[in-house]
């Protein structure tokens, strides 16, 4: 099997189960990961729980449609991350619940929205930059990504939901369900703190 062959199975693998634990929704959410000669990403419009490999849209790093079913209209927001962040090898969009609900509070520090509640989320996740809200698919998306320069491995976006990268699509993946759970974390942990006034 070629090693795009790899990949294409590994981001079904992957999405279906995000979809099955409930991390994305309908069809919210896409994923990239980079491959000799281009990028392969999620279809528009296509539920991460029923992906076909074979579907599954080839881009060019400079956003042209390769093959495959039409790309995700998220492609500026993850080119921006492939082309200011060498060693991005691939990127997760969700629209996870805690992470998302986060994306719409306005006391948020925009620098460092996610508080380092446990170690994973600061292991695996870093700082997270809240990036101002574009409608889904917005070209601008890229512009906001390409001002960061780089200096963010994952971001919510406001209103939205977070995007999360690593080295590749597994680390990408397990550090976006990190910085969903931390969320998790913290929501049960302030209910607590109510509990006992
Ligand atoms: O999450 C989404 C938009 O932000 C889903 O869009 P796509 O179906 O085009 O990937
Ligand atoms: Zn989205």
């Amino acid at each position: 099997m070629s090693n795009e062959s790899k990949v294409r199975e590994e981001i079904v693998r992957l999405s279906r189960s995000l979809f099955e634990r409930g991390y994305s929704v309908g069809t919210a959410g896409n994923i990239s990961a980079a491959v000799d000669h281009g990028i392969l990403m999620t279809p528009t419009n296509s539920s991460l729980g029923f992906l076909d490999p074979a579907r599954i849209s080839k881009v060019s790093r400079d956003g042209q449609h390769l093959s495959g079913d039409k790309p995700s209209k998220e492609i500026f927001l993850h080119n921006a991350f492939y082309e200011t962040r060498p060693q991005t090898g691939a990127v997760v969009h969700l629209h996870s619940t805690f992470a998302t609900a986060l994306s719409c509070l306005t006391d948020v520090d925009p620098d460092d929205c996610i508080p380092p509640l446990t170690p994973y989320v600061v292991m695996r996740v870093g700082q997270v930059k809240l990036v101002p809200y574009v409608r889904p698919g917005d070209e601008k998306a890229g512009d906001l990504i390409r001002k960061l320069k780089g200096r963010y491995a994952a971001v919510l976006l406001a209103n939205h939901g977070p995007v999360v990268t690593g080295k590749d699509i597994g680390s990408a993946v397990y550090a976006a369900e990190e910085l969903e759970e931390s969320k998790a974390s913290g929501a049960s942990a302030r209910r607590t703190d109510a509990d006992a006034d």
